[in-house]
């Protein structure tokens, strides 16, 4: 098993008196993916802003690589690549321009702008604005931003959402060749086939609080066929269908 680089330990974490994480101890590994889902309001995003050290804890400890936000800023943040849920692009920009942008703010070269470009699959449309680009190619750039420092843990918020079926296939399995490349991965998602496809642990939150966590097989033994879709109706009570999740839709991403 690879090193632990993400450590989260017993954090909560209160807005306006109230409190919206309670007690979540989790961690990924090198070359792990843990799947962050639930409801919505179930805390997911708070989770994972605490995690990039956008938010910080009320209580617990967070560690990525062995480094805390508090003592180690430049070094925590150096760790970490981060995908956010929504980003507004920089009007009339291509891609390599967006990325280069990225790339000198973090002090990564040229050559690195050309490789990544080339991992996510936009060399050949690299001059083209990226105001011209579907949502999955812009996820995808918006991947590439995420791994151009070859961070040893990727954080992505709701990274297939609003995607079509033949987008979100193509992602998982970027997904799945930086896992190979050994990044620690965590992503939050409403839609449990990705999770089912691509993670290795999966933990649902409700309230803030983890209710149910499990590899996709345990989650199998304990629900049946369609472990997290079962789990997803026992945990939160309604239809699947409406959550967007339709019966049959798991194992057909690969
Ligand atoms: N800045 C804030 N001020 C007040 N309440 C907040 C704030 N941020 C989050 N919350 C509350 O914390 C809870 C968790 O919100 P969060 O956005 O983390 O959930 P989520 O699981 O990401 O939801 P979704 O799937 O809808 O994006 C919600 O009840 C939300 O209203």
């Amino acid at each position: 098993m690879g090193e632990v680089v993400l450590a989260v330990h017993e954090v909560d974490k209160h807005i306006a008196k109230q409190k919206i994480i309670h007690s979540v101890s989790m961690e990924v590994r090198e070359g792990q993916v843990l799947a962050l889902c639930g409801g919505n309001g179930a805390g997911k995003s708070t989770m994972l802003r605490m995690i990039v050290g956008i938010a910080q804890p009320t209580g617990g400890t967070i560690e990525v690589g062995g480094l805390q936000w508090k003592k180690d800023r430049r070094g925590y943040a150096g760790s970490i690549g981060y995908m956010p849920d929504d980003y507004l692009f920089g009007h009339g920009l291509s891609a390599e321009e967006t990325l280069s942008f990225w790339a000198s703010l973090r002090k990564v070269s040229k050559m690195r702008v050309d490789e990544t470009l080339r991992l996510v699959g936009l060399h050949d449309v690299r001059s083209k604005a990226v105001s011209s680009f579907s949502k999955g190619m812009r996820q995808r750039l918006l991947f590439a931003q995420a791994l151009l420092s070859k961070p040893r843990l990727l954080v992505m918020d709701e990274p297939t959402n609003g995607l079509d079926p033949y987008w979100m296939e193509s992602f998982a399995k970027l997904v799945l060749m930086a896992k190979r490349e050994g990044h620690a991965i965590i992503f939050s998602t409403h839609q449990l086939q990705v999770a089912e496809a691509i993670a290795d642990q999966v933990v649902f939150l409700k309230q803030g609080r983890i209710v149910e966590e499990g590899t996709v097989s345990v989650f199998r033994e304990r629900y049946g066929d369609q472990g997290l879709q079962q789990a997803f109706h026992r945990l939160f009570g309604f239809q699947a269908d409406a959550a967007g999740l339709q019966e049959g839709n798991s194992h057909e991403l690969f």
